[in-house]
């Protein structure tokens, strides 16, 4: 397919270039031109008027198949510019969705996606069926009055079909989540603009194979693996690729994807270090907005500067220091910022930041476990050492040791015969309140 891409920038919008090229090509167009203007929009066709011969002319000499806007359309705007060059127009979102359309594999991300493209398609046919009633006589894509009408019921009794569908998948993958949850597994969510390096990252924890290219948009499903941190167990999740203004209907869209992110204990927010700090910080922002909309900048997030194998380390340091100031500015808390390399291998500042965050979380707690029988001893150790984090013990008439353990866990640690009380900051210890908030295990 041959496309004239077309990108208009004005001081309230800046879009880059290189971007829009990526994403096009990431489509599989090959692009013949690129129209761009500085102006603010224009209510009709989006570009102005002037702008909007020239690309007539364009169209009439280079014969795209398509003109693909960088910018979002509004539907009459699509609809105009349909009816002054007579062929297929696209915008930013609908070129994402192709993307999208072609990268998905299961069966819940080509749901997703259709779901999407149905969504946005409802404005534009309900334009088209508007224009007919003025006395226009192409609908949408060239049907009848009669025709729209049909094809409008069409997408709602789909979109219904659909939802339907994506909710008894998501039913799945909540069971999946809770049991891995009551396994003692903390859950990790890979977040971050396309193409930063998630899955590679994903990889290199769990030396397996997940799809990483170097084209935007690889991941469209979600992929869980398992690691482990010490001793602790991690299930690191891999989402959806973010990009700069995610509309909500592709959030929406993609919620149950995403969701990994809103369930997860830890978000882990990956950039690539690789590229000018104006992109980097770009990029960083475009996902602080879009773990905003998922409510999910509550949780505990260290940044990932990925790809540091690409920039030298004072590079590395700068940006390090001007994602701290960012975040502060913006009120946003981070666990930590660190620099890996998910190709390399380079992982160990990450790995100590997850051993930290993941002992300050509400699901582990600092208790004191005396057992009185020594044959016992082994097994309750073992115990504490699949889901936490031993401290010291004392052995002796009975053992004492002192651990993080998942509070959940608390109920399994009785039941083989040891007494355990949480730990006070002090370090001392306190009765166990049966209200506390975790629950007796089985
Ligand atoms: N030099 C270098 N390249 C890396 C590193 N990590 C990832 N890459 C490359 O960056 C490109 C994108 O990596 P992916 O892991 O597919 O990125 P992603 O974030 O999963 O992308 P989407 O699935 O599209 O959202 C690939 O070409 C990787 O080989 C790294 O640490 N160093
Ligand atoms: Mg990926």
């Amino acid at each position: 397919m041959r496309a004239i891409g077309v990108i208009r920038n004005s001081r309230r919008e800046r879009l880059s270039r290189a971007e829009f090229e990526e994403l096009l090509r990431s489509a599989g167009y090959e692009v013949l031109a690129i129209v761009e203007q500085n102006r603010e929009e224009h209510p009709r066709y989006n570009i102005g008027p002037g702008k909007l011969e020239e690309l007539k002319e364009l169209v009439k000499e280079l014969k795209p198949d398509k003109v693909i806007f960088a910018n979002r359309l509004t539907p009459s705007q699509a609809y105009n510019l349909w009816k002054e060059l007579r062929i297929e127009i696209m915008d930013r979102w609908q070129l994402v969705l192709e993307i999208f359309e072609k990268r998905a594999h299961s069966k819940e991300a080509k749901l997703q996606v259709e779901l999407a493209s149905l969504q946005y398609e409802i404005p534009l046919v309900k334009e088209a069926i508007r224009r007919i009633r003025l006395g226009d006589r192409a609908g949408f894509k060239g049907m009848g009055e009669y025709q729209t009408q049909q094809y409008l019921k069409h997408i709602r009794y789909r979109m219904g079909k659909i939802r339907d569908e994506l909710e008894r998948v998501k039913a799945d993958r909540e069971v999946k989540r809770k049991k891995r949850e009551n396994a003692g597994f903390v859950l990790v969510a890979l977040a971050g603009y396309t193409n930063a390096g998630k899955s590679t990252l994903l990889n290199a924890l769990a030396d397996e194979n997940v799809e990483a290219k170097n084209q935007m948009f690889t991941t469209l499903d979600t992929t869980t693996r398992r690691f482990r941190l010490g001793t602790k167990r991690i299930l690191a999740t891999d989402t959806v690729g973010f990009i700069d203004g995610l509309p909500p209907f592709i959030v929406e869209a993609f919620h149950s994807t995403l969701e990994e992110i809103v369930k997860a204990d830890i978000v882990l927010l990956v950039l690539d270090s690789s590229e000018p700090w104006g992109e980097i910080r770009r990029k960083f922002l475009a996902s602080l907005q879009v773990l905003r909309e998922l409510k999910a900048l509550e949780k505990p997030i260290i940044v990932a500067l990925n790809k540091i194998d690409l920039i030298e380390e004072a590079d590395a340091e700068e940006k390090v220091r001007l994602i701290w100031e960012l975040a502060r500015e913006r009120g946003i808390s981070l666990e930590d910022v660190v620099k890996i390399s998910a190709r390399e291998g380079r992982l160990e500042e990450l790995m100590d930041a997850l051993n930290r965050v993941v002992l300050k979380l509400p699901k582990y707690g600092a208790f004191r476990i005396i057992v009185k029988e020594p044959e016992k001893v082994p097994a309750v150790m073992a115990l504490i050492n699949s889901v936490g984090e031993v401290l010291s013990v004392e052995y002796g008439e009975k053992t004492r040791i002192d651990a993080y353990v998942q509070t959940g866990m608390v109920g399994e640690i009785k039941k083989m015969g040891a007494e355990i009380e949480r730990l006070n900051h002090s370090g001392e210890g306190e009765e166990l309140e049966q209200d506390e908030g975790y629950s007796d295990g089985g």
